[in-house]
């Protein structure tokens, strides 16, 4: 198939790997969930989806076109409310992080509970209150500004993927959401499940903001996951087959109710550029001109207006009025006042915002009925060597009860594939030819698997896969036959599309939404604490066992078995200092100059980025003598402003260190910096470096039970391990 790829600089990255790339009042109402269709079907169930700046950046923007936010202002945070049931994850001795407390506040005597636990549930799956945007996630606890919610996710980064037209890119994050996950790949987007997939966005309401901020100190459970990982090369076979970003937090922005939606921001833009499927939606700014509007109508014709059924003709002729001036000023602006006149007294008493979501604070007894529970389990450290994280119970379950319920994605195979460049034609070898920009006849390999496929579910005779993203569900592990506690089936949640199942395999190709639903099972009683462990199923386990025994480590020795703590960070085991370490001011107070690097150079993989902020023009009056910008370090790291740059010179001034850099998105756009601090220079690693990137690294989807998968849908032999994948 001839394939029409950007043209990439090779010098840039060397080589381009292109394409393809979420009060049970009783127990019974628990079982209702689980067994019956509490709701009317939906038949309109789908997402309306993130990418943020990712076409921006695509587009030459970089990631400045998004408006996904950084922490809000520190709140007030109250950890020891235990009237609010909450886990508290900086738990940092307890792989439930922190949820036993919340397993305490349930039942007496710590038996197994059911599902939708009515005293404990914090968080549910349910019915979106924004029309036609499927489902949503929900709390049943109140939280306030400032304070983190309560599940980290794992990011997974999709790098150089290419297939905009498939559903699965409706979803991804700007990759400075994981930080420095921006600087790991030529072009990288991330998946974040949870908060990340789930959630919907309301521009005047969204009450949770992910953290866009670097942070320079280790997370408080000892990991430093989210951006500095340091994950590099290891003698261990669980090296790059599972996210080195699995510490993306979330913060509430705004106070929040009990039963209230909880919304992000995709930005401004991903809503503008979908226009034409969603309307004009109004951005945050509209919402609060509009409010003073409703609020200055209102004044006007006092509290008769409220029960005035006919409205007067003279009050309908005015807003008539009012709605056609706020159009020609601004059509998002009408876009967020209500069409009729009567449902001004509403509109303005609780906001244009929550107006036109009404239903987006729900009652606990709702949430019950029609809700799915999330947070039944929570990530923690596996106790399975070499799996990285884990999926741990925050309550007791007792057996045949559902442990979560998570809406899958659905993807082709293909739509995961890596490609490299390669100089020309090798017999043999499956090559796709296609031409660049420039008309030029380029070649690419296919290599292997994105580290997607690692949390997809599949068949092997099937080129379809399903990904889940309810909250911490892909951090269940692959527990074999005798240690698997839990079961993995098609949801009785109302919401599943069960007739899906009978869709043939086009159908399913071709469907730009979501429906699909899994609900995970516990196999036997569960109690809190306990890691969830699947059965990946036969293939999954016999290629693990093969990657075991074939696998060297980047030295060349043979897997070392005799150490199998489960761990993330595992650079410090061939003893060399950590992107970690090079970050602790303290340890390393020193930058090294280009010029001391001659001498005594970094680790291969370490480079350096730096906080500064690019003036949008480079006008004259900012330029150096040598034609480059002139720019000024930023106090607030955001992850938007780090780019990356050479240190070319170390001065004391007042007995302090400051440094000057070049540095920029490109080489063309190259700034020059000065008299940065050394907080400003951060370490990182290079393009490519990282585990994931690793060639002969595990890839394989987790296995679904044979009977699950539809006989229509086997459409392959084997889809088993391409080139590069081990
Ligand atoms: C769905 S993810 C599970 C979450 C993963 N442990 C993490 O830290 O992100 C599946 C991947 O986890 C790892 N894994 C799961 N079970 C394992 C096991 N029993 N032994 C080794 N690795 C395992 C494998 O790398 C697998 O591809």
């Amino acid at each position: 198939m001839a394939v029409i790829k950007p043209r990439i600089r090779r010098h840039h990255i060397h080589v381009l790997i292109v394409i393809c790339l979420l009060r049970r009042r009783r127990n019974e109402a628990a079982a209702r969930h689980c067994a019956v269709a509490a709701a009317p079907r939906d038949d309109r169930i789908f997402f309306t989806r993130h990418d943020r700046g990712a076409y921006l950046a695509a587009a030459g923007r970089g990631d400045d076109g998004a408006r996904t936010g950084g922490r809000s202002d520190e709140g007030d945070d109250d950890p020891d409310d235990a009237s609010r049931r909450r886990p508290d994850v900086d738990d940092a001795d307890d792989p439930t992080g922190g949820c036993r407390r919340v397993a305490e506040g349930g039942r007496p005597g710590g038996g197994p509970s059911s599902y939708d636990d009515p005293v404990t549930c914090t968080t549910y799956l349910a019915p979106s209150s924004i029309p036609n945007s499927g489902l949503g996630m929900y709390t049943a606890v109140p939280y306030k500004r400032g304070e983190g919610f309560p599940y980290p996710e794992i990011g997974i980064m999709l790098n150089d993927f290419s297939s905009k037209d498939k559903l699965i890119a409706e979803y991804p994050w700007r990759s400075s959401l994981l930080s420095l996950g921006k600087h790991e790949a030529f072009y990288g987007e991330c998946i974040v499940p949870g908060l990340g997939m789930l959630a919907n966005s309301h521009l005047g309401l969204w009450n949770v903001n992910h953290l866009d901020e670097y942070e320079f100190q280790r997370w408080r459970d000892g990991t430093d996951a989210r951006s500095f990982t340091d994950a590099t090369t290891t003698k261990d076979p669980g090296r790059g087959a599972q996210s080195h970003h699995t510490n993306v937090r979330f913060f509430i922005k705004d106070d929040v109710r009990a039963g209230e939606e909880l919304f992000v921001s995709y930005g401004e833009e991903w809503f503008e550029a979908r226009e034409d499927k969603l309307g004009i939606v109004p951005h945050d700014d509209h919402y609060v001109e509009a409010d003073e509007l409703l609020r200055e109508f209102s004044l006007g014709h006092g509290r008769a207006a409220a029960d005035d059924d006919p409205p007067d003709d003279g009050r309908v002729a005015e807003y008539e009025i009012l709605l056609s001036d706020a159009l020609e000023k601004d059509r998002r602006l009408r876009a967020a006042l209500p069409d009729d006149v009567r449902d001004v007294p509403a509109a303005a008493e609780m906001g244009a915002a929550r107006f036109s979501a009404r239903d987006s604070i729900r009652s606990l007894d709702w949430l019950a009925e029609n809700g799915a529970c999330l947070d039944n389990i929570v990530v923690g450290t596996s106790t399975l060597p070499q799996a990285g994280r884990g999926a741990f119970a925050t309550r007791s379950i007792g057996k045949g009860m559902r442990i979560t319920t998570t809406p899958v994605l659905t993807l082709e195979r293909e739509d995961l594939y890596l490609w490299e460049i390669v100089d020309e034609r090798t017999e043999g070898e499956e090559v796709e030819g296609g031409t660049d920009d420039a008309g030029e006849e380029i070649f690419e390999d296919l290599v292997g698997h994105q580290l997607l496929l690692n949390y997809c579910y599949g068949h092997v005779n099937s080129s379809l896969l399903f990904y889940p993203y309810a909250p911490s569900v892909n951090f269940i592990n692959h527990g074999g036959v005798r240690e698997s506690n839990a079961e993995i089936r098609w949801s009785t949640y109302p919401y599943h599309k069960s007739d899906w199942l009978d869709s043939t395999l086009e159908e399913m190709k071709d469907r730009k939404r979501t429906g699909l639903m899994f609900d995970i099972i516990a196999t036997r009683d569960l109690r809190r604490g306990e890691e969830i462990l699947l059965y990946y199923g036969k293939d999954w386990e016999e290629s693990w066992i093969r990657h075991v025994k074939g696998w060297m480590d980047p030295e060349g020795g043979l897997v070392d078995d005799t150490d199998d703590r489960p761990r993330f960070n595992m650079t410090d085991r061939l003893g060399l200092p950590t992107i970690t370490d090079f970050n602790m001011v303290e340890k390393y107070p020193i930058v090294r100059t280009m010029e001391e690097q001659m001498e005594d150079p970094y680790p291969p993989h370490v480079m350096t980025v730096c906080c500064f902020d690019p003036p949008e023009d480079c006008v004259a009056s900012t330029k150096t003598s040598h034609g480059r910008c002139r720019s000024r370090w930023k106090k607030t790291y955001k992850a938007l402003l780090v780019f990356p740059c050479t240190i070319m010179s170390r001065q004391s001034i007042g007995g302090m260190d400051w440094y000057s850099a070049l540095g920029g998105e490109s080489e063309d756009k190259t700034h020059l910096v000065e008299y940065m601090p050394r907080t400003a220079v951060i370490f990182t690693d290079r393009p490519y470096t990282k585990d994931q990137y690793a060639r002969g690294v595990f890839r394989h989807e987790v296995g679904l039970p044979d009977g699950m998968v539809p006989p229509h849908w086997m459409d392959l032999n084997d889809s088993r391990t391409l080139n590069g994948d081990s």
